[in-house]
């Protein structure tokens, strides 16, 4: 840990040039910055740069201007990434050059064939990827705590020095994430059913909804919310995402369709032998599978206990809410805000560690709030 120029604790010195300030590159900027880390930004599109250093994610690089950063951090989108990689660390030779793209093995495999990249200068490379996104992209989606708790996966090569994978887990710590290991193809492997599965499976459903009538879409709750959240994804993005890892994707896929064509089957005939059972068994696989997803800090899985307060629609009532919360001295997990078409009150469900419900509830009532139990 060193104290940065601007008297902050942090383990990069800096300057950092990030290279893409879309929303994963722009979220970087923010976080270091935060941190007192010198950010420099570079974009090919002189809005996203100009929008990233607008909202205090750095300084831009003017173009040909003079740069030599401790480590370079190419957030572009991933099939330009190998580029862009090969063209950092030709131009920045003293710099560690790390990238965040969301598939691993084909960015290593295109350096590993571009003949203008020595052993040296592939020492200097870390492949990672930060396990944390939003369905939007761009800089106007950023968000400097982005990463805070959320798992960042550093997947370096047998060329990569270890100083450049100290560098790489240095940035990865000063923006508050929770640092993993694997190798390029373990990490392939994994995020094809961790990430990639639930894109499309969230992206099958929500195609589903094209042509339904407004009549039942105004009946979405939160069960439609939650599993198709990500579908809003952008799907340039995801194209070349799932392109790169098709063959891995493709295996996960098999399995789902084997399970649909068994859920057909049996709800065809509903009340045949067994049927119920089947039901009930598919129903206790997605229980146990579920529980086995960590919980926040890469802890446990821990289930929290959730309360519901009516709140009138009217500007800083929320605020007001959240700021007496935390004056009780309790700490919220996980809040999700919903309307009742036509009426003017809002729903604020929050959710706490179970032990502190209780507390909660008895501390709102008193204080005027109306808390659905
Ligand atoms: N979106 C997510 O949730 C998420 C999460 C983790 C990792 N990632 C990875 O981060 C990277 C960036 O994704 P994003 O969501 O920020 O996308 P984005 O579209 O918001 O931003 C990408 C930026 O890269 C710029 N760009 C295009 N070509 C470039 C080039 N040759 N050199 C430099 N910049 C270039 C674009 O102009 C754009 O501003 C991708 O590789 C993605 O796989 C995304
Ligand atoms: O939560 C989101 O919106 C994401 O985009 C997250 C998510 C993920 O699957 O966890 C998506 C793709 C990225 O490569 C990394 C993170």
């Amino acid at each position: 840990m060193t104290t940065n120029a601007n008297n902050h604790d942090t383990h990069l010195a800096g300057p950092v040039l990030v290279l893409g300030t879309g929303l994963l590159g722009a979220s970087i900027g923010l976080g270091l910055r935060a941190r007192g880390i010198e950010v420099l930004l570079s974009d090919p599109s002189p809005s996203a740069q100009a929008v990233a250093q607008d909202i205090g994610a750095g300084r831009i690089l003017p173009p040909g201007g003079d740069a030599a950063p401790q480590l370079v951090v190419v957030a572009s989108p991933p099939d330009v990434t190998a580029r862009v990689v090969s063209t950092a660390l030709r131009q920045y030779p003293d710099a560690v050059v790390v990238d965040i793209a969301s598939v691993k093995v084909s960015v290593m495999a295109e350096l590993r064939r571009d003949a203008s990249l020595t052993d040296a200068d592939l020492a200097r490379y870390v492949g990672t990827h930060p396990m944390a996104g939003r369905e939007k992209s761009g800089p106007v989606a950023a968000r400097g705590e982005l990463f805070t708790s959320m798992p960042w996966v550093l997947c370096p090569s047998e060329l990569s020095a270890p100083a450049a994978v100290k560098t790489a887990r240095e940035l990865a710590i000063d923006l508050g994430a929770l640092v993993s290991r694997m190798s390029a193809e373990e990490h392939d492997e994994s995020v094809a059913l961790i990430s990639h599965l639930p894109q499309v499976m969230s992206s099958l459903l929500a195609s589903r909804l094209q042509d339904t009538p407004a009549h039942a879409l105004s009946l979405s709750g939160q069960g439609l919310r939650d599993v198709t959240r990500i579908a809003a994804s952008d799907p340039s993005l995801w194209v070349q995402i799932l392109g790169a890892n098709a063959p891995r994707l493709v295996k996960h896929l098999y399995g789902v369709r084997e399970d649909l064509n068994r859920l057909i089957n049996t709800l065809e005939h509903p009340e045949a032998d067994g049927a119920r059972l089947d039901l009930a068994q598919l129903m206790s696989e997605g229980n146990a599978g579920q529980a086995r997803i960590p919980g926040k800090h890469g802890g446990p899985p821990q289930s929290f206990a959730w309360l519901t307060v009516l709140v009138d629609d009217r500007p800083g009532q929320i605020a007001r809410l959240l700021t007496e919360i935390g004056e009780e001295g309790i700490n919220l997990e996980d809040l999700r805000l919903d309307h009742s078409a036509g009426q003017d009150v809002g729903m604020v469900e929050i959710s706490v560690v179970p032990g502190k419900r209780q507390q909660l509830v008895d501390y709102l009532s008193t204080h005027g709030w109306k808390v659905l139990q």
